[in-house]
Order: structure tokens, then C-alpha cells, then sequence
């Protein structure tokens, strides 16, 4: 399927009919994500209605529900409540500023329901443990949803690194940078207290895709340099640089950068979005370009290291769905990350093995590294919530 295809078909899937008693999904927060990360995704799984939306003001929520057809709106002061007590509401899908996804995560997962959470999953690893304890005594699925880590793309770079053709992991860098202009003054992601800051918010990006990459947690920050926000520079990272160090002497660099700045005479020239991986091994190299939204484009590339005699050798590859040994593909070349996490979502709370899952262990020691990044950086630890179960 060719580039405007593939992209078509994501951005307006197939409608497919849906079985007789779908999981029922509202959202808490007209967040600006919320169409690409569930709504989309939803229209071609057969098994997920969006059912409900609430936004802390009516009119704004039912703005949305016109927008995107949903059949129950939650509004005002108490309407984020009011739809996590509905019994009709099966699952919460939360994509609230990082700073609430404790307070509305614990509510959700009390009220009985299952929680797609957006990354990162809080403020601290230990708000992390808690909502994971809780979704495990209350028999419910908590997803952390870090959506690059279902697609395809980066399952092939880690069989290849896993597979030994090129010998040890020596070192990996990895950048998430996002265009100037898309945070702009007032974003969520600038606000020190609701959990804001270019670590928070893009440096994850990075940090997650390295741990999985190697199975492995980093033994030591050796260095964090922040770059501060002008507007909060004791407190906000507008872009943050860490080296860190893992088991088996394996270094690694991550970028994150909410406002990538232009350059050239004047500081004319706005940078494009930087996204990308490199592992560098014994035996060679393999590169993932735009790792976090694989299905617009990407392209994996293994470069063998010249032996003496011989060439250096370079392949691509492209990995839209997933291949099994018998040659049976899974997926589709169009879902996006967040269609394929969806489908490992639904298939959790049906009681079915996900191809692909995000352990609690794994979302508590993602914010250990976090937590400690910061702490290298000499930034203030984001702040905990106040919020506790009665
Ligand atoms: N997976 C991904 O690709 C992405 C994930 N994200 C994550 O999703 C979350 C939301 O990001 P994004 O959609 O860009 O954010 P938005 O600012 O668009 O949405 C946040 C929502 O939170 C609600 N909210 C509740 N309390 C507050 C408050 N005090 N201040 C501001 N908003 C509040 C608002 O809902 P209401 O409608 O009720 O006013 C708002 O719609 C973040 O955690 C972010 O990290 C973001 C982008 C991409
Ligand atoms: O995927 C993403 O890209 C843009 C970011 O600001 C956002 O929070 C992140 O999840």
C-alpha cells in the first residue's frame, strides 16, 4: 500500500460493525489527543465504542460529542465523576495533563473501571505503584499508553539487536524534538504544577524506547542538562540531554526538546520534528527513523561494519504489521501505534494475551528513570498529587 494510502486509510479507517455488547469507553477531558489516540482508532475495532465524553464545562464537552458522535456527555464541576459513575461506562481512557492522572486514574479504577492512562503515567514512580496496586485488587487492566511501543517498527529493531547479527549493544541515542509552535504559551506542558515539562513530556519518548530496546533499567544518570523554559526556568525543561549508563557497559544519550528552535540568519529556519533512534553495536549499526509515528513513515536501517577485505553492507527495511515464522501477518499496514494498542488493550480486558503489553513494572521503573533525570538536572521533583482515596 503506497504512502497516501496508508495515510488515508489511517486517518479515516473502515467503519466496521460492531459486536453485540462492545466495551464501553468514555473520555475524561476534551483533550486535544483524544481523536487520534481512541476515536479513530476505535471506528475499525469491531469491539470498542467511544460511549461517553467529559469535559469540565457542558458546553465544550457536548461540542465534542457532536463533533465525533458520542452518545453521552458528562459536564461541570462534577462530570468527570458523574461518568466514571455511570455503570453503562466499562473502561476510562485518560488523557488529563500529567498532574491529574493520579487523582482521575485511583477515581477511575475505584469506580470499577478499566484505564487506558496517557504517558507518562504520573508524577512519581510511587503514585505509579499505587494505581497499579489498586487496578490488581480491583481485577481491572491499566495500560500505560506509551503507543510507539505496539506498532510493528520498533518490535523488528529489537529482534534484530535481540537476534546477535551484530554482535553487543555498545551504545543508543534516541531524540523526541517537536516543532517550534506546537507548544504554545499556556500548554499544559509548560505548567510546572500540573505536571509539565520537556522530560515529562517528550524526553519519555526516548527513555522508554531505550529500556525496551535493551530489557534493561539504567544503572546510573551520569549526566542531565536541562535546557530551561524562559517562561519557568527553575522548573521547566523546554529540551533535556541525559547520559546514562546500563548493565553490560551499554551508554546511552536521550533528547527531548518541546520547542525545537529555528536556526540559520535570524533564526529563520524552523527545525522539522526529530524523531529518531540509533543503536550502535560491535558488529554494526541499525537506525529507526520517526519511531513514535512509524505508520506515517519509517524506515529501519542495518548497517554492517566493513570486515577486513569486504564492504560495508547497508539494508532497509520497512515493518508495517507484524510477521509471524509461518509467514501470517497481524495488523494492518495502516493501523496507527494507537490502533494497535488498542487492540491490546481490548484484547486484556476481554482476557485474551495481547501481542504486545506494558508491565507495571514496566510504567514504575519508566518514572524511577524519570524521577532521577531530573534529579540529575538539579529540576525540582514534579509535584505530588494531593488526591487520596477515602
Ligand atoms: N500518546 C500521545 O501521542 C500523546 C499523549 N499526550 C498526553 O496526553 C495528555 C494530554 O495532552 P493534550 O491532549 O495535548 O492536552 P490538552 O491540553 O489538549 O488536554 C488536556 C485536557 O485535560 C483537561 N483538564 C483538566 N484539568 C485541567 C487543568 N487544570 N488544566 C488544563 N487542562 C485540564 C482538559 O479537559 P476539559 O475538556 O475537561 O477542559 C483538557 O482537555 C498528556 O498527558 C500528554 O502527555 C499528548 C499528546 C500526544
Ligand atoms: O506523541 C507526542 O507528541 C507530542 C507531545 O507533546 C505529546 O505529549 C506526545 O505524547
Amino acid at each position: 500500500m503506497d504512502f497516501i494510502t496508508r495515510n488515508l486509510k489511517a486517518a479515516r479507517p473502515p467503519l466496521v460493525p460492531k459486536n453485540a455488547s462492545p466495551l464501553r469507553i468514555g473520555i475524561i477531558g476534551a483533550a486535544r489527543i483524544a481523536p487520534d489516540a481512541i476515536i479513530t482508532p476505535a471506528m475499525s475495532h469491531p469491539d470498542i465504542v467511544v460511549a461517553a465524553i467529559a469535559a469540565r464545562d457542558m458546553s465544550r464537552a457536548q461540542d465534542f460529542a457532536k463533533r465525533h458522535g458520542i452518545e453521552k456527555v458528562f459536564g461541570g464541576s462534577n462530570g468527570y465523576q458523574q461518568m466514571l459513575d455511570d455503570p453503562t461506562i466499562d473502561a476510562i481512557y485518560n488523557p488529563l495533563p500529567n498532574g491529574l492522572h493520579y487523582e482521575w486514574t485511583m477515581r477511575a479504577l475505584a469506580a470499577g473501571k478499566h484505564v487506558l492512562l496517557e504517558k507518562p503515567s504520573s508524577n512519581h514512580a510511587e503514585e505509579t505503584r499505587r494505581m497499579f496496586e489498586l487496578a490488581e485488587a480491583n481485577n481491572l487492566i491499566l495500560l500505560e499508553a506509551f503507543h510507539y511501543r505496539f506498532h510493528p517498527a520498533i518490535h523488528r529493531v529489537k529482534d534484530i539487536i535481540d537476534s546477535g547479527e551484530l554482535g553487543q549493544v555498545k551504545h543508543i541515542s534516541a531524540i523526541l524534538g517537536l516543532v517550534q509552535g506546537y507548544v504554545k504559551d499556556g500548554d499544559i506542558r509548560l505548567d510546572f504544577d500540573l505536571g509539565g515539562g520537556g522530560m515529562m513530556d517528550v524526553g519519555v519518548y526516548p527513555l522508554s524506547a531505550i529500556r525496551y530496546l535493551l530489557s534493561a533499567e539504567p544503572i546510573s544518570i551520569e549526566s542531565s542538562v536541562p535546557t530551561p523554559h524562559p517562561q519557568n526556568p527553575a522548573a521547566i525543561d523546554r529540551a533535556i540531554h541525559a547520559v546514562l549508563t546500563f548493565p553490560e557497559s551499554i551508554t546511552a544519550d536521550i533528547t527531548g526538546d518541546l520547542q525545537l528552535q529555528p536556526w540559520g540568519p535570524f533564526g529563520l529556519i524552523p527545525q522539522l520534528p526529530k524523531i529518531s533512534l540509533a543503536v550502535h553495536l560491535e558488529g554494526g549499526d541499525v537506525t529507526l527513523s520517526n519511531f513514535a509515528v512509524p505508520t506515517l513513515w519509517h524506515t529501519i536501517q542495518v548497517i554492517t561494519k566493513a570486515e577486513s577485505g569486504a564492504n560495508a553492507q547497508t539494508r532497509s527495511e520497512i515493518a508495517f504489521t507484524f510477521k509471524d515464522e509461518d509467514g501470517k501477518e497481524h495488523g494492518e499496514v495502516w493501523w496507527t501505534t494507537y490502533r494497535y494498542q488498542l487492540e491490546a488493550f481490548v484484547d486484556r480486558v476481554r482476557g485474551r494475551e495481547p501481542r504486545t503489553w506494558i508491565s507495571a513494572e514496566d510504567s514504575i521503573a519508566q518514572m524511577e528513570a524519570v524521577e532521577r533525570i531530573y534529579e540529575k538536572a538539579n529540576m525540582p521533583p514534579r509535584p505530588w498529587s494531593s488526591f487520596s482515596l477515602a
